[in-house]
């Protein structure tokens, strides 16, 4: 699992590093910008000595690695022109550093439109568009852009306005807040960007939607602080015991001890008691399957999922989401529907079982069966009063110690996916959420959220005017607290939080990306997908994390024309294909 970092985290794991002695700021910001020209050498070989180079300096050290960059360019025999944002005065001292190494190489002119159509019509003689590096913001973007600034980066397309063979940017295109993916302000779209270079590990924004689409391939490039912050901890306290010249094992034992220094407080506030982190969840969520075990003796031991359907004619959905969970694994799986809807379910269902459900009456008697361990509620369920009645028999039977089903382990809550429909019922019925508890899962998508958690919802929306800006991870994460339990907020950029502050991002973007997992009913399989692990004995946190992952597998393995009929269907490749 890869961690993604905010731009807080980020700068204390460099501040640590370079209060440590490990590093100087200096030798990162040389291994930024030379991560930099060599992603570039790597992307594009057919770019070397005597390509050009436009490249856009910020006022901080973003603007560092930008003067980095021009230098070992031109040192590789590009040409290069430098722009500056800002005063050279006024440069941070790593990047006033590298400022000054560059004047000696090269002019840098003052950032304004006026002067990059001038440099582009001085260009236009040989004819060769050149490739822009935006080093303007990185992690420090604190406020808006200027309109002269935004002006500069929308001037640079590919199709109109100034020509450019490439654009790559440094850490990430200027004008977007790192944490959320969010332009500040909201008055400009981020520049495309055919490469982006970020340092160590991505950030929380390079995996949100907004940004990603901006992206056409990201790159992290390790700057080399690639080691367990924790397990560093003992070379920061004795680089910093060095430092102030202590050099006996006691001396330095009592330097912990004492906590003097200040960087080693800050070293151990920002390692150690940081936040939870998030997750990026890549292929290793899916080896939890493997580790749950995939086949047994009994169908009985995989546990038994029921799901619950709508009336005549709106059975589709509980159908998609049942074959989800038989596919994924659950033991048995039951569809409940009103009795004038059998013999529609009949006719579609054969190895997922049927149940007539009158009423909730009729529903707690079911429930009565332990062996039912896990429920899918919501897909296609109708949002009248009897659907009320149905959702609140589902809550109120699953809270502790009631309705244990054998595979969900003695002693705790039998589980529950709560998804479409039922989101808007819970919505609507404060007495419904109420009765929410840790062993239920969340699956709105951002109506069904905005709806749910309308604050929430408003303030994710609002147009961010300072950095960091307020996250779809910080907006979930408050979700799940409020809730009190794992929320899964969809999109191409699925956050998934639980109370306790775990979170992850399912990205399907860049190499996943799945734009025709966008089809209808899809949600639903999803629904299935968390319900049948559920049913397996997995924890919420774990099954919504597994079944959205493998979700977007089966939509990339089945590639575009996909049907949500598909995604159960194309599961077993997938889980053969992960050795399972
Ligand atoms: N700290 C380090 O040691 C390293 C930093 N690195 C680079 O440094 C970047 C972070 O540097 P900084 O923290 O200096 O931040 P930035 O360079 O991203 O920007 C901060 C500067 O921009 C100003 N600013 C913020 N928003 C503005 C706006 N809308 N209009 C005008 N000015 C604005 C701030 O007042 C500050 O002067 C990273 O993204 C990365 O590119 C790398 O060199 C690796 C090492
Ligand atoms: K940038």
């Amino acid at each position: 699992m890869t961690e993604l970092l905010t731009a807080a985290q980020m700068r204390a794991i460099e501040e640590a590093a370079i209060a440590s002695g490990q590093v100087t700021g200096l030798e990162l910001m040389e291994r930024a910008g030379r991560g930099v020209v060599e992603a570039i050498g790597e992307e594009w070989p057919e770019l070397r000595a005597g390509s050009r180079a436009v490249v856009l300096c910020g006022p901080g050290n973003n603007g560092g690695d930008g003067f980095v960059v021009a230098r070992l360019l031109w040192q590789a025999g590009w040409g290069v022109e430098v722009f500056l944002y800002g005063e050279p005065g006024k440069l941070p001292p790593d990047a006033r550093v590298n400022y000054e190494r560059w004047v000696e190489l090269g002019a840098v002119e003052a950032l304004n439109e006026d002067a990059l159509f001038q440099s582009e019509a001085n260009r236009s003689l040989d004819n060769q568009d050149p490739v822009v590096i935006d080093a303007l913001f990185g992690t420090g973007l604190s406020r808006p852009l200027t309109q002269d600034i935004g002006r500069c980066l929308s001037s640079l397309h590919h199709t109109d306005g100034i020509s450019f063979a490439k654009h790559v940017s440094v850490e990430c295109p200027s004008g977007v807040c790192i944490d959320s993916g969010e332009v500040l302000g909201r008055d400009y779209l981020p520049t495309d960007t055919d490469l982006c270079v970020t340092f160590h590990r991505a950030k929380v924004g390079h995996y949100t939607t907004a940004l990603a689409q901006a992206v056409g391939k990201l790159i992290v490039v390790d700057i080399g602080l690639d080691r367990d912050p924790g397990a560093d901890l003992p070379e920061i306290y004795a680089g910093l015991s060095a430092m102030l010249g202590i050099s006996t094992q006691a001396g330095v034992e009592e330097f912990r001890a004492a906590a003097l220094s200040e960087a080693m407080e800050y070293a151990q506030k920002t390692l150690v008691e940081r936040d939870e982190p998030v997750v990026l969840l890549q292929a290793g969520c899916a080896e939890e399957l493997g580790k749950a075990g995939w086949t047994g003796e009994h169908k009985y031991s995989y546990g038994h999922a029921f799901i619950l359907s709508g009336g005549v004619g709106k059975g589709g959905a509980a159908r998609l989401a049942a074959r989800g969970a038989l596919r994924i694994g659950a033991g048995l799986v039951t569809v409940g529907c009103p009795p004038g809807a059998l013999q529609e379910n009949a006719a579609a269902l054969d190895a997922v079982m049927l149940r007539s459900v009158a009423d909730s009456e009729a529903l707690r008697d079911m429930l009565e069966d332990p062996r039912i361990n896990a429920i899918g509620v919501g897909p296609g369920l109708g949002t009248g009063a009897r659907e009320v009645d149905l959702v609140r028999a589902v809550l109120e039977t699953s809270r502790d110690g009631k309705g244990r089903g054998s595979g969900s382990g003695a002693g705790t809550a039998r589980r529950l996916v709560i998804d479409a429909d039922a989101l808007t019922l819970l919505a609507k019925d404060e007495g419904l959420f109420g009765l929410l508890h840790k062993g239920c899962v969340l699956t709105p998508h951002g109506g069904e959220f905005a709806r749910l958690f309308p604050d929430i919802a408003e303030r994710l929306e609002a147009v961010p005017q300072t950095g960091p800006a307020y996250s779809k991870v910080d907006a979930t994460r408050e979700a799940a607290v409020r809730a009190g339990c794992v929320v899964l907020f969809k999109g191409p950029d699925t956050v998934i939080a639980a109370p306790d502050g775990q979170c992850s991002v399912n990205a399907a973007v860049y190499e996943r990306a799945a734009p025709w997992l966008a089809t209808a009913g899809s949600g639903d399989v999803l629904a299935g997908f968390i319900t049948g692990l559920l049913a397996r004995g997995f924890e919420p946190m774990q099954a919504a994390e597994t079944a959205v992952w493998l979700h977007v597998d089966c939509a990339r393995s089945f590639g575009p024309g996909l049907i949500a009929d598909d995604l159960p269907e194309e599961l077993p490749t997938v889980l053969r294909r992960l050795g399972l």
